[in-house]
């Protein structure tokens, strides 16, 4: 395979545009969950496009909506000017979990879709072959997947893609269940293939969480926010290729893209954090001793630290460390400036405080920033026996989250009641028990 500066001529026309797309589903409790608002995406020849953004942002459902394998609720996709209305034919898809056939072959399940087109045996194989050789399984036709790598099962994910030349290579999360070194090789030669002028596919839009994979391959990156998912911004790439992860033109780009995500959303800020409620605001998916060993860490470095950096030196994921950030951001304890992380005075009064008044000040700023908190302890000081079923307040989060994302949202608010001595949670009984305020100590009492 070679290695290219000139990218392939093509030309720039549009061939998907995803046009006000709202997509709910229905909860476990019957109610409405919001995944997509209003997503507006023209996706050109000649681009490769990153959807990028936090779990649960709602990156594969987009994905997904532009194959037409999710019907939208509102708004419409279109292939080339013609509104879907089912599955897309101008894409085809390549999964995070490979998604292979254990009982077929390499070549027969490269054909697959092949078959599904209608398209004669003897032409099928030809084409196979071709795909199977062009992604670097020549002499794997007759294997099994189960005798294969990860990287090579995720070669033949491609060759099943790429045999069907679609107009559009989907991409969901396609490198992250493979090994570093193996996902690095599959990329450089996936973007080796994308330069070459002969390649079957006119554009690829991947999802990834990975900022530095977003760089590594876009053109254009979509930073998407959550609850529910949004553009939030769009950054054109124009870093020339091949690209080097070590230049420090790569690393302001992925420093840009940090401070993107972690920055507080202006839609988040549109209501102060005495009006928020428990579904506009959920709870960060991060432990007190996680968050607090954050601003820790910032506070003995002098008080402000470069995110990637951080990211980088404790080998966290993105998504690890995103939720630390964010639950000490909405709790003051550190601010988010671009890609950088400063110490706040209340984090500084936090982590050098002793552990009394550590866990007072933690109590303080949940009660005033942390919704869910906040209403757990309003509604258990209102009960007359300071106990209330935890089922009560996961119906309550149902009506916002999918069940899963309620069972987080709660586990977290006990966590950090727990520490912050606002209410425990008693495993027995399913309830959310009061913890009385310690009384006041005066000095000279008995
Ligand atoms: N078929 C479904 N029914 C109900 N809820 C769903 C369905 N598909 C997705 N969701 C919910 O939609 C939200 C967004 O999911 P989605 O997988 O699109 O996000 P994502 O950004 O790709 O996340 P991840 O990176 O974790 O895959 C999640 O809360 C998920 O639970």
């Amino acid at each position: 395979m070679t290695t290219t500066t000139t990218p392939a001529i093509r030309t720039g026309e549009v061939l998907i545009s995803v046009d006000a797309v709202s997509k709910s589903f229905t909860g476990a409790a019957g109610d409405e969950l919001r995944v997509l608002e209003d997503i507006r995406l023209d996706l050109r020849a000649g681009e490769i496009v990153a959807l990028l953004g936090r779990s649960g942002s709602g990156k594969s459902t987009l994905l997904r909506t532009i194959a037409g394998l999710v019907a939208p609720t509102r708004g419409g996709v279109r292939y080339r000017g013609e509104e879907l209305r089912g599955a897309n034919p101008g894409t085809a898809m390549v999964f995070q979990s490979f998604a292979l056939m254990p009982w077929l072959t390499v070549q027969d399940n490269v054909e697959l879709g092949l078959a599904a087109q209608g398209v004669p045996p003897r032409e099928r194989r030809e084409r196979a072959l071709a795909a199977i050789d062009l992604i670097g399984l020549d002499g794997f036709q007759s294997a099994y997947p189960k005798e294969l790598s990860g990287g090579m099962r995720q070669r033949v994910g491609f060759a099943r893609a790429l045999v069907l030349e679609p107009d559009v290579l989907l991409m969901d999360e396609p490198f992250s269940a493979l090994d570093v070194l193996t996902a690095e090789n599959l990329r450089g030669e996936l973007m080796d293939l994308w330069e070459t002028t002969n390649f079957p596919t006119k554009a690829i839009c991947v999802v990834t969480h990975n900022i530095e994979e977003a760089v590594q391959l876009a053109d254009r990156v979509i930073v998407l926010g959550a609850n529910p998912g949004h553009i939030r911004a769009e950054v054109d790439i124009t870093l020339a290729r091949p690209r080097d992860r070590r230049t420090p033109k790569f690393a302001a780009v992925v420093d840009h893209l940090y401070g993107l995500l972690t920055g507080a959303d202006p839609d988040d800020l549109a209501a102060g954090p005495a009006e928020a409620t428990p579904i506009s605001r959920p709870l960060p998916a991060a432990s007190v001793g996680g968050l607090a060993g954050l601003v820790e860490i910032v506070h003995a470095r002098g008080g402000r630290v470069d995110l990637p950096d951080v990211a980088a030196e404790l080998t966290f994921e993105i998504d690890d460390l995103l939720p630390l950030v964010d639950a000490a951001a909405m709790l003051d304890l550190l601010l988010v400036v671009g890609a950088d992380l400063c110490c706040t005075p209340v984090g500084e009064a936090f982590t050098t405080a002793d552990i009394l008044r550590s866990k007072e000040i933690f109590a303080d700023q949940v009660r005033g920033r942390a919704p869910l908190v906040r209403t757990i302890s309003t509604a258990l000081a209102n009960s007359p026996n300071g106990k209330m079923r935890a089922d009560f307040f996961l119906d309550l989060l149902r009506r916002g989250f999918s069940a899963e994302d309620a069972e987080q949202q709660l586990d977290t608010a006990v966590d950090w009641g727990r520490y912050a001595e606002l209410f425990d949670y008693n495993t027995d009984d399913r309830r959310l028990v009061a913890i009385p305020a310690a009384p006041i100590v005066h000095s000279g009492s008995r």
